[in-house]
């Protein structure tokens, strides 16, 4: 019996929010609906952050297909984020890309938020390149900073806000999923090299990434409280998407470009704001895509 099934059988109440996670069959309606509209058969994903759709100019003989276009799909709603899918060639390889994501922030559930990873994972996507705007925590990091994600604080999932609750089914993934090895060593390891011998080391860290609800930037005592347990840089989404790609078995690199540095000082005139991480990834964009068609053409997919 499936878990839909068994919650019935049990007579629970199943939450409008919970029931509207999209069953397996219509995440397949909606990637055939997707496919008809391309040739390209990507194996790898990319999802571009704020300010960083600029990822997307690296690609060859791009085929486009807005949001607003697909069924099921949530329409981004926040500057730096152009809301377009992206299909074509990077470094010779077909990719499927993200030019910006949806936020919980933006009122969207976050089965809703995740479900284009869901459609990459049946197009046949094996490995997700996920990048972020972020706010650097960790004092050494300075704006402009690439940080390769290690791994991740899921904040609002301490209050049971996760992208897995509800029915699961096992034709994505298991009910319980690892989340320790959710960024893939390996990946992590050539991202290092790669940015070595691109002259990238000065920039490039390796770190952990907390992510937070917003729309509200963090108070200093947040910010503090998020270095002293452990987080090198913050932001307000990547997290539920990784959580959905690792459960259904997704490689997955992460990719934190620091906007700012955190206010960590009371009574400090900066404040932090959405135009300066737009004008960081101005700033950093051509670097950035480097790195990603540098290694995206050494990835064996
Ligand atoms: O995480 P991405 O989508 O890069 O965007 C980051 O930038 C916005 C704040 O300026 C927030 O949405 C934060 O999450
Ligand atoms: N905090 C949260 N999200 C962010 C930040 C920040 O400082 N910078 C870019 N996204």
């Amino acid at each position: 019996m499936d878990d839909l099934k068994l919650h019935r059988s049990k007579g629970m109440i199943i939450s409008p929010e919970i029931t509207s996670a999209l069953p397996y069959s219509e995440v397949e309606d909606i990637t055939k609906e997707i496919l008809e509209k391309t040739h390209f058969r990507p194996k790898l994903g990319i999802i571009c952050g704020s300010g960083l759709g600029g990822l997307a100019e690296s690609i060859e003989n791009a085929e486009v297909i807005d949001y607003s276009e697909i069924t099921g799909f949530p329409v981004s709603t926040v500057p730096g984020h152009a809301g377009r899918l992206v299909f074509g060639k990077l470094s010779g390889k077909p990719v499927v890309l993200m030019q910006g994501r949806a936020h919980i922030y933006e009122g969207y559930p976050l089965h809703k938020i995740t479900l284009p990873v869901r459609v990459m994972k049946l197009m046949g996507v094996t490995t997700l390149i996920v990048t972020n705007a972020a706010g650097g925590l960790n004092e050494n990091y300075r704006v402009g900073d690439i940080m390769i994600i290690k791994d991740h604080i899921n904040l609002p999932g301490f209050s049971g806000v996760n992208p897995l609750v509800g029915p699961n089914d096992i034709k994505f993934g298991p009910r319980f999923p690892a989340m320790s090895t959710a960024y893939d060593m390996g990946l992590r390891q050539t991202a290092k090299r790669i940015a070595k011998e691109l002259g990238f080391s000065d920039f490039v860290r390796e770190g952990v990434y907390v992510m937070l609800g917003g729309p509200s930037f963090e108070t200093v005592t947040e910010c503090r409280m998020l270095r002293m347990v452990g987080a090198d840089a913050t932001g307000m989404s990547t997290v539920p998407e990784v959580i959905i790609a690792n459960h259904c078995g997704i490689r997955i690199m992460g990719l934190s470009l620091i906007t700012n540095c955190c206010v960590m000082e009371y009574d400090s005139p900066k404040v932090a704001n959405h135009k300066e991480v737009l004008e960081t990834g101005q700033m950093r964009s051509k670097d950035l895509q480097k790195l990603v068609s540098t290694m995206v053409k050494e990835l064996e997919l």
